[in-house]
């Protein structure tokens, strides 16, 4: 407890006769059932990261930057375990792993949802229709019909997914592949979908999401919700993004973008223009206009 204390998972009373230790911001994300819009539960993202199966991946690290492999390079984990990470193959790897996988990355992804529709209200206010590509359950979708229940909402993600999604009375699920077409809406948003991709997906992804809306005249726009790598947050939410990054790296094909390479992908892919509508905590939120 002394250790988990000093690095600053819990805290102590060392005052009282005996010795109390209690919870902090960072325990308090650990503990399953709170009710709570901004609560939800890391213990499955933790579990992920401290794996057997993640663990050696990175330790694999220094052997497959020696390596000389083809393009498209695979992760090292994918090289080292013989299947992706979040993939449809995953569980023949092992199952256990592929359930703590796919709850650790919704948990992680649904972690702030709240936080950024209330800080960024002018991102959704006035919208008639949004696309969440890759929006796997609707959860995201759900939190902003609360705030914004005029808002036609569409779900796009692989049919596996889509099946599985709990039918909605306000949102419409569209089994399919981004890489293919995107349902068309006035906004299309991508939240914590282009750090899995390399840069030429990510070119290909926000090309068809550019077909998906309309002229910036008519509000058309992109909604992204990544990382955007920095300092401007100070040096905690900075090593926080880069050790995302090497997150990334060892599991998967994408990485955690500075605002230099996002310009760079936003151009090529046939955008004129971006904004960053807000940076909170480690993410940041970028409109992104045809
Ligand atoms: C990390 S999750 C995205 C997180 C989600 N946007 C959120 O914030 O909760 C990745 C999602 O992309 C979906 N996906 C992967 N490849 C896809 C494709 N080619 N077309 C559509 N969805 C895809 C997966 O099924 C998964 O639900």
């Amino acid at each position: 407890m002394r250790l988990l204390v000093t690095s600053g998972i819990f805290v102590s009373d060392s005052n009282a006769e005996v010795e109390t230790y209690g919870l902090n911001p960072l325990s308090w994300l650990l503990v399953e059932g709170v009710e709570s819009e901004d609560h939800t539960y890391q213990k499955y993202f933790v579990l992920g990261t401290v794996s057997r199966h993640y663990v050696e991946a990175g330790l694999s690290l220094a052997d497959w930057f020696k390596k000389d492999l083809p393009a498209p390079v695979p992760s090292p984990f994918e090289e080292l375990h013989g299947v992706p990470l979040v993939h449809e193959t995953t569980k023949l790897l092992d199952e256990e792993l592929d359930r703590i996988v796919n709850e650790g990355v919704a948990a992680h992804d649904n972690l702030a949802i709240g936080t950024i529709i209330r800080e960024c209200s002018d991102l959704f206010r006035g919208l008639q229709s949004l696309t969440d590509c890759c929006g796997g359950d609707g959860t995201t979708v759900r939190a902003i019909l609360k705030a914004y229940p005029d808002i036609k909402c569409t779900v796009l993600d692989l049919p596996k997914v889509i099946e599985s999604a709990p039918a909605h009375d306000s949102v419409t699920y569209v089994a399919g592949d981004m890489f293919h077409t995107i349902p068309p809406a006035q906004a299309v948003m991508l939240k914590l979908v282009l750090h899995f991709w390399d840069d030429e997906d990510c070119v290909k992804i926000l090309e068809q999401c550019k077909k998906a809306i309309p002229s910036r005249e008519e509000g058309g726009k992109v909604i992204i919700i990544e990382i955007i790598l920095g300092p401007s947050m100070g040096p905690i939410m900075y090593e926080s993004q880069l050790l995302m990054d090497m997150l990334m790296m060892v599991n998967t094909r994408g990485r955690q973008r500075d605002e230099n390479d996002w310009r760079e992908i936003f151009t090529k892919a046939g955008y004129s223009d971006y904004k960053i509508v807000k940076k909170i905590g480690a993410r940041g939120i970028i409109e992104v206009y045809p």
